[in-house]
């Protein structure tokens, strides 16, 4: 892993995929949402590389690769998954190992802590409380909380604002193109995960400051 910049004081969080493995209910909310169509559902691991550009994108890429849809079909499809999502959301998700032990050594060094992500903030609390995980973060901005989302930097850029630190004091850490692409334009080094999602992409083949099995190894790299 290059050597990160001295005087880090905040991390930012991906969600999906990089503290949470939530493709589970996110496929369920999206086998309910398709059964409810009439349409046949897609299997888990085709939805794992749906997952990354947020609620919207997800059920449009459902539709696509299942022959289509109008205005008021596409409509209805995000209807019915934010129903069935809500039902789902947290029954089969599962936090990452080295997750809480990384988070749990960060704030005892100080460091502050967001959670950015794609997700829609209707899930994104509820998530993170049912987790445990929400006491870490101090801020967190969701997939519609601004006007855009990742891998646009703006949602990297209010959770420094809002954390109080500096854009140069800042480290993203993600599982996609999305936050590597968010960091890189917010001008912030980012580490990826190996273990998330990435669209269907190898992860190594995406530019980014060093790769992670484990949140654990970013440990090292970060003072005091
Ligand atoms: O909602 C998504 O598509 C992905 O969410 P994430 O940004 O937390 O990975
Ligand atoms: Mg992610």
């Amino acid at each position: 892993m290059a050597a990160l910049k001295p005087g880090l004081r905040a991390v930012l969080f991906d969600l999906d995929g990089t503290l949470l493995d939530s493709i589970p209910d996110l496929a369920e909310a999206c086998h309910r949402m398709m059964v409810e169509l009439g349409r046949p559902p897609h299997p888990t691991e085709t939805i794992r590389t749906f997952v990354g550009k947020g609620m919207l994108n997800l059920v449009r890429r459902c539709l696509e690769a299942g022959g289509g849809a109008d205005e008021a079909e596409f409509d209805a499809a995000v209807d019915a998954f934010r129903r069935h999502y809500a039902v789902v959301n947290g029954d089969c998700t599962e936090v990452y190992p080295g997750v809480v032990p990384a988070l749990a050594a960060l704030a005892g060094r100080g460091m502050a802590m967001a959670c950015v992500t794609n997700k829609p903030a209707a899930f994104t609390g509820p998530l993170l409380e049912r987790t445990g995980l929400a006491p870490y973060f101090a801020v967190t901005v969701s997939g519609d909380t601004l006007a855009d989302k990742k891998p646009h930097p703006a949602p990297l850029l209010h959770a420094c604002e809002r954390l109080g630190v500096a854009v140069g004091e800042a480290l993203m850490v993600g599982d996609s193109a999305n936050d590597a692409e968010a960091a890189r334009a917010a001008g912030m080094p980012v580490l990826l995960v190996t273990y998330g999602y990435s669209e269907g992409v190898p992860v190594d083949s995406i530019e980014c400051d060093g790769l992670l099995s484990s949140l654990v190894e970013m440990l090292p790299h970060i003072g005091p």
